[in-house]
């Protein structure tokens, strides 16, 4: 029987009373991985803050059926000049195990190596962060998601400005994470890389275009749809009070009265 790691039930997302992501009811099943596609602005890394409970809802509910979460934020959004070394960083993954004050034990460092290993930066432990290049900061992130040992890993363009090689290692680390049971959401751009790697697709153009196995949901027409949603979307316009339409994935008219899609 297949567990849900996550489920959403009408949730809609914003700031200060506009929504960024609408309505959005379904589930992610657990153990599954998940690519979330759609243009900029359409709500991907709100989602992702929302799951993550930086964001609570303006409406509806997220519900998470397990208790340990990693989320990579997008690069843009970490303070490189901060004073910190990498085994800094990473041992940040320890928090949920050890508390704020706890002790790291030689068992908890030698996972830690273990980690870093896993990730190609053996010997990189005391470089500070701000000496580190795109790729090795991505690799040092998903060291710290290894070590914090979560249920369901979230990743916000996590191959951003990283080079062939890099992605291919960081893919592999994401794969042992999804036999292993994890969840995986990742925010991607790159259609061509979800539909080599990624099972699952959730198309966003603020509203949930579709959602599905990737060859159903990356398809031409849908790729259209979303593109309509995002150029109609009124920027100032509150959240909408209409009724959405449910299922794995809803989408549905707002306030400026566009067409209603089932998906
Ligand atoms: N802190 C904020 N305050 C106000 N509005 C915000 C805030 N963060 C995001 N938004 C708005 O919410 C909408 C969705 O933004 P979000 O960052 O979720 O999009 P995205 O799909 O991740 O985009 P990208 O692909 O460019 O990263 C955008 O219109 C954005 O301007």
């Amino acid at each position: 029987m297949t567990e849900i790691c996550l489920s959403f039930e009408n949730l809609t997302l914003g700031y200060q009373g506009h929504a960024a992501v609408h309505h959005l009811t379904g589930t992610v099943e657990r153990g599954s991985l998940t690519a979330v596609v759609g243009a900029n602005g359409s709500g991907k890394s709100t989602l992702m803050k929302g799951i993550a409970g930086i964001l609570k809802p303006i409406g509806g509910t997220c519900a998470m059926r397990y208790r340990r979460l990693a989320y990579l934020p997008q690069q843009s959004e970490l303070d490189r000049s901060f004073p910190a070394r990498v085994i800094d960083l990473v041992s940040l993954g320890f928090w949920q195990r050890r508390g704020l004050m706890g002790r790291i034990t030689r068992e908890d460092m030698a996972d830690l190596a273990r980690c870093l290993e896993a990730v190609g930066l053996t010997g990189f432990e005391k470089r500070p962060l701000d000496s580190l290049s795109g790729g090795q900061m991505q690799r040092a992130l998903f060291a710290r998601a290894m070590l914090q040992d979560a249920d369901l890993i979230l990743l916000d363009e996590p191959f951003n400005a990283v080079d062939a090689r890099t992605i291919d290692d960081l893919l592999a680390l994401i794969g042992c994470w999804v036999a292993e049971g994890r969840t995986v959401l990742c925010v991607l751009h790159d259609h061509a890389l979800v539909r080599a790697h990624f099972p699952r697709t959730l198309l966003l153009a603020r509203r949930p275009v579709a959602w599905g196995p990737t060859r159903d949901v990356l398809t031409a027409e849908n790729l259209s749809r979303a593109r309509g949603f995002q150029e109609a979307w009124d920027e100032v316009a509150g959240w909408c009070d209409d009724n959405p339409v449910s299922g794995p994935a809803a989408a549905h008219g707002h306030a400026t009265g566009k067409a209603v899609a089932n998906v």
